[in-house]
């Protein structure tokens, strides 16, 4: 028999509900999901802005005005959507934000959206309760909450068309937090930087005719060349971040260092006897910020002319995606905290792309950060869950971090 369940605060029970709410692209709830933001920037006594850049897909920004509303804000910022789900291989229903007790003992709340990222929102405003229940009033700098819609399919309607809004504009952010991803260590990442997602698809043409024939100048090996070359590619930066060390230079080398390369899709051909007209290869490629994007953009461009394949690209980004640390008095603030509360700070570069890409290229700083130590990476996976007792030690932690961080002079 399964043991009983204790009372859990209405921070978790909060949180419960935003799970429940089913904002599951493509056809996310989102008008069931502002009401509830809504509902909570009322209940916090939090102004709130509602601004639509499609219609149907609520951005929600609450406002706890600073001492000092002159100074630049800091954001807070995540994204409502969350990625269907394969109901089959979940053990609980992925909609319900059921709690069940593991083998540790440890209460996991099972959800789509646990990680990825409903835990940020709510722990930004449960955090924000806690420091007005603690008797603080104002701090220094002014904080907007920021709830943005559509982040899981590119952001276009959501963060990306806000970000040319003159509402964006007028909250002045000095700093925007957003998402990073849950650690299986105990320690906290934080993400300075994104990799930039190039979705690249080479597409070969050629002679057709009879498949038992050497046909001359086919579409197959031009592209079987492209291939070959960016799967080799792939391999030597495999190599580079397993070994961890620059060979030339002894520098280290770290996932940020290296870019990825994966084939994501193959397509082209009508039946087994034709020689296909065209055949098209799709590559994920995710550039490390810190290579020179020209001169990649060169490469690529010149593998696909010398195989006679034409390159054309879904998504290139190419804008500056890095919030330097050095002499960053967010960072030190967030190291104070970690100090404090006895969580380690590591920074690194994300891997895929978050909305933070939209705000950073403006020039305003963005660190990612989604407060799950010691367990393990389940975004966009089946079982999604966080344990109570690291939503609460979320809480915690934003409670500390938005005064420390709304009281940088
Ligand atoms: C470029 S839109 C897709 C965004 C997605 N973001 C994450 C964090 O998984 C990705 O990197 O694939
Ligand atoms: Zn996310
Ligand atoms: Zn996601």
């Amino acid at each position: 028999m399964a043991a009983s369940l204790p009372e859990f605060p209405t921070s978790v029970k909060n949180f419960q509900r935003y799970l429940q709410i089913k904002t599951v692209q493509p056809t996310p709830d989102y008008a069931t999901c502002g009401q509830f933001l809504r509902d909570m920037a009322d209940e916090l006594g939090l102004p709130h802005q509602v601004y639509e850049m499609a219609p149907g897909k609520p951005i929600v920004v609450m406002t706890w005005e600073g001492k000092d509303p002159t100074l630049p804000s800091i954001g807070l910022n995540s994204h409502t959507d969350v990625v269907p789900v394969y109901e089959e291989f979940w053990s609980e229903d992925p909609f319900a934000a059921n709690i069940v007790q593991d083998d540790a003992g440890e209460h996991r709340i099972i959800a789509r959206g646990t990680q990825d990222m409903k835990i940020v929102g709510m722990c930004y405003l449960e955090a924000i309760r806690e420091l007005r229940n603690r008797g603080v009033k104002q701090l220094l700098r002014t904080v907007h909450v920021i709830f943005v819609p559509d982040e899981e399919i590119g952001g276009a309607d959501g963060m990306q068309a806000f970000t040319q809004h003159d509402s964006f504009k007028k909250l002045n952010l000095g700093l925007m937090l957003d998402e990073g991803l849950a650690t299986p260590d105990n320690l906290y990442k934080v993400y300075y930087g994104e990799k930039a997602p190039w979705w690249a698809r080479f597409t070969a043409e050629g002679n057709t005719g009879h498949g038992s024939k050497f046909i001359p100048n086919t579409a197959g090996p031009k592209l079987a060349n492209v291939i070959n070359a960016l799967l080799q590619f792939r391999g030597q930066e495999e190599k580079r971040l397993i070994a961890g060390k620059d060979e030339a230079t002894g520098k280290l080398i770290r996932e940020g260092d290296v870019t990825t390369v994966n084939l994501t899709m193959l397509s082209g051909g009508k039946q087994h006897n034709v020689v296909p007209h065209a055949l098209e290869a799709c590559f994920d490629i995710r550039v490390s910020p810190f290579v020179d994007y020209e001169k990649f953009s060169a490469w690529l461009a010149e593998l696909a002319h010398r195989n006679d394949v034409t390159l054309d690209y879904e998504l290139k980004y190419t804008k500056p995606n890095v919030t330097f640390l050095e002499n960053n008095p967010w960072w030190a603030a967030m190291q104070r905290v970690g100090k404090r509360l006895d969580i380690p700070h590591d920074a690194d570069i994300l891997t895929g792309a978050t909305d933070s890409r939209w705000v950073r290229c403006l020039g305003i700083p963005c660190l990612g950060v989604s407060p799950m130590r010691n367990h393990p990476i389940l975004l966009h996976d089946h079982d999604e869950y966080v344990t109570v007792n690291c939503y609460l030690e979320g809480i915690h932690y934003y409670e500390h971090l938005i005064e420390e961080l709304a009281n940088v002079g």
